[in-house]
């Protein structure tokens, strides 16, 4: 379970992200959207406590990431923006140590990255230098090093990003039967894959919630069957922010 509760993060004069409050239940499947800018990479890293909150605190599992950072990250597994990994380890290699780190040992940790390695289908690259992997394969590595310690929650940063549709296909089914059981939060700017992939989805502009609702209600609220022409309507354009 993902509770933010009034969410802020103010760089300098920027107000990146605007009192935010939303929740994400376990069996649930939010897709957090939004134009470029307005605040989703910030919330997400506040929300998994790479850096603190101005104010506000959200609470993973009713633990506070803001006073007990340690406990709660304990039930996060978090896929960044820009995937980082040590490229000179194997896929496997990689995996057993981001398994230690997270306290696994012996079978424990074999079976961890056994499962993890099926569940993002790497088996054909188990073995080979991370710096020698496609950008699909490395973002499915990284996305397997959230899911070891399997997590009650995940925080996914545009987890479809530079995939071929085939893996973006592969994801998105991915992510369905893990939303299953767990609260899962991630972003993207594809908006077919709020259908593809979400239970509900909500959509920020400068910081602040500006739509919330299932696919169906939000493809209701555009009056036009269309998510673009809604996201169109409620978010604010490059051209129209710094005027
Ligand atoms: N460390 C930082 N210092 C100063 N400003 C920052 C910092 N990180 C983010 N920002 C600013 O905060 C705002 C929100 O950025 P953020 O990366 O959260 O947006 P986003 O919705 O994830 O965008 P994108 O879709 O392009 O990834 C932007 O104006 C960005 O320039």
């Amino acid at each position: 379970m993902i509770e933010v509760e009034s969410l802020t993060k103010q760089f300098g004069t920027k107000l990146a992200v605007d009192n935010l409050s939303f929740s994400v239940k376990p069996g649930e499947v939010l897709g957090f959207l939004g134009p470029n800018g307005a605040g989703k990479s910030t919330t997400m890293r506040m929300v998994t406590g790479f850096f603190p909150p101005t104010s506000g605190d959200a609470k993973i599992c009713g633990i506070s990431i803001v006073d007990n950072p340690a406990k709660a990250k304990t039930k996060i597994g978090y896929l960044p923006e820009s995937a980082p990994l040590y490229q000179d380890m194997t896929v496997t290699s990689f995996l057993k140590f981001c398994a230690e780190i997270r306290g696994l040992r012996g079978s424990r940790k074999r079976d961890a990255v056994e499962r993890a390695i099926e569940t993002c289908f790497l088996q054909n690259v188990a073995r080979q230098s991370i710096d020698t992997l496609s950008k699909g394969y490395r973002h499915r590595t990284c996305l397997a090093q959230a899911l070891l310690h399997d997590p009650e929650v995940l925080i996914l940063d545009e987890p479809t990003d530079g995939l071929d549709p085939n893996q973006k296909y592969e994801v998105r089914q991915l992510i369905k039967r893990l939303g299953t059981t767990k609260a899962i939060l991630f972003s993207t700017h594809i908006l077919e894959e709020v259908e593809a992939a979400c239970t509900r989805a909500v959509i920020v502009d400068r910081g602040k919630i500006v739509a919330d609702g299932t696919p169906a209600e939000l493809i209701e609220q555009s009056g036009t069957g269309s998510l673009t022409d809604l996201f169109r309507t409620v978010t604010t354009r490059d051209t129209e922010a710094a005027a």
